[in-house]
């Protein structure tokens, strides 16, 4: 009788005295001797960069955490940038700066304290910085393959709760904003720039969760309100097991786009961090998401581009990301 695949998957790793031996030429030759059925890895892509453990770690969960993978240099750098741009000593075009729905309409709040996000610096070399380190892009390509793509960039500032409850991220899956495929090769980098824990509001995820389809995303019905565009998953299963990512300045977590997450209040005085970048293949292609769950977020993208642009704006939701997208390394074939 066939062994599930994750058996099968384990059977092979203790077949391999090396960890850095490839496991997909492994594979072939313990099945030649004992297995009927050949290891199909789904989520990543043969390279020598993941470990056994990690490559079956992440067909498993849907993400895997890399210690102390950007140094502290480069996140003061970044820091320092993202100090200069909520001062306003340098403008970025395309760059949103966003504030805290609790405190949006409020003229008191300024500086560092009133943004909770930026959003889209690929137009600042300093922050861009962030997704060419070379460190990252090695991993980056076990699951998008040569040609790469940074299609969305953020500068997470989670800002103390306000006591509405509000800095919290609804659960979500993040292919909801992203109308291209194969949702497999597609993968975020999400860098913790200084320690992160429950208290200051940590990643939660639901491991195993990719493996799922896209769900249905609407705006959660949260009493103290929702920030713009923070869409939410309602049918989800709540006794799921959930993982609080606790990490280190540094320490940087990929994660599939089916993988349900969020992230909880921040109970503590300090702005929580983090930068992150979504990567694609740039063999991607983008997909007509009318009459899919996606329609909805579509709708509000394009209304906000109008908003932007003027009324008379027919740029589409694909349209946005192919302004957004910048080739990282290899060919821009398709994206
Ligand atoms: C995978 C990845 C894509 C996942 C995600 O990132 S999910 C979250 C994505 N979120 C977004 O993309 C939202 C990006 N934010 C924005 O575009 C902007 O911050 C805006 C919400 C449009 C506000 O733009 P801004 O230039 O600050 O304009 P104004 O200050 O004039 O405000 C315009 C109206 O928007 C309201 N507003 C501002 N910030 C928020 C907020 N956080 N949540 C809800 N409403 C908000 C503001 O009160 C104002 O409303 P009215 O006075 O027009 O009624
Ligand atoms: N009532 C809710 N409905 C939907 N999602 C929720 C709800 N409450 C929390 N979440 C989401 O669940 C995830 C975990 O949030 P939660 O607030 O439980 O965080 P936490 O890290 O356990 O911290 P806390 O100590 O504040 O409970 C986040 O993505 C959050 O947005
Ligand atoms: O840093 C966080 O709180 C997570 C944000 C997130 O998941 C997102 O913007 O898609
Ligand atoms: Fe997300
Ligand atoms: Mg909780």
């Amino acid at each position: 009788m066939a062994l599930r695949e994750a058996e099968r998957l384990k059977v092979v790793l203790n077949h391999l005295d090396h960890p850095s031996v490839n496991i997909h030429t492994s594979f072939t030759s313990a099945e030649n001797v004992s297995y009927h059925h050949p290891v199909a890895f789904k989520y990543t892509l043969d390279t020598d960069v993941l470990s056994p453990e990690q490559r079956l770690a992440y067909e498993e969960n849907g993400f895997i955490l890399i210690k102390n993978l950007v140094s502290e240099e480069d996140i003061d750098r970044f820091r320092n940038e993202f100090e200069r741009i909520c001062t306003r000593d340098v403008k970025i075009p395309g760059l949103v700066i966003m504030r805290d729905v609790s405190i949006a309409k409020s003229e008191f709040v300024q500086g560092e304290k009133a943004v909770t996000k930026l959003q889209d610096f690929q137009e600042d070399p300093e922050l861009f910085r962030y997704c060419s380190l070379p460190q990252i892009l090695k991993y980056v390509e076990c699951f998008t393959g040569p040609n790469i793509m940074a299609m969305h960039t953020m500068l997470i500032n989670k800002p103390p709760d306000t006591g509405k409850k509000t800095s919290r991220h609804p659960l979500h899956q993040d292919l909801h904003y992203f109308p291209f495929r194969p949702a497999d090769r597609i993968v975020c980098a999400w860098t913790a720039m200084e320690k992160i824990n429950q208290q200051n509001g940590c990643l939660v995820v639901l491991p195993g969760t990719h493996k799922g389809t896209l769900k249905e995303h609407v705006y959660p019905e949260w009493e103290g309100g929702v920030n713009k565009m923070y869409h939410g998953i309602t049918d989800y299963n709540p006794n799921h097991p959930r993982v609080h990512l606790e990490m280190e300045k540094g320490d940087t977590v990929l994660f599939h786009p089916l993988l349900i997450h969020g992230s909880g209040m921040n109970h503590t005085e300090g702005f929580r961090k983090a930068i992150s970048c979504h990567y694609a293949s740039a063999d991607c292609q983008y997909i007509d998401v009318k009459g899919s769950t996606q329609e909805n977020i579509s709708k509000e993208v394009e209304e906000l581009a109008r908003k932007r642009l003027g009324s008379e704006t027919t740029l589409t939701f694909q349209d946005t990301w192919v302004f957004r997208g910048r080739l990282v390394q290899g060919d821009r074939t398709s994206l």
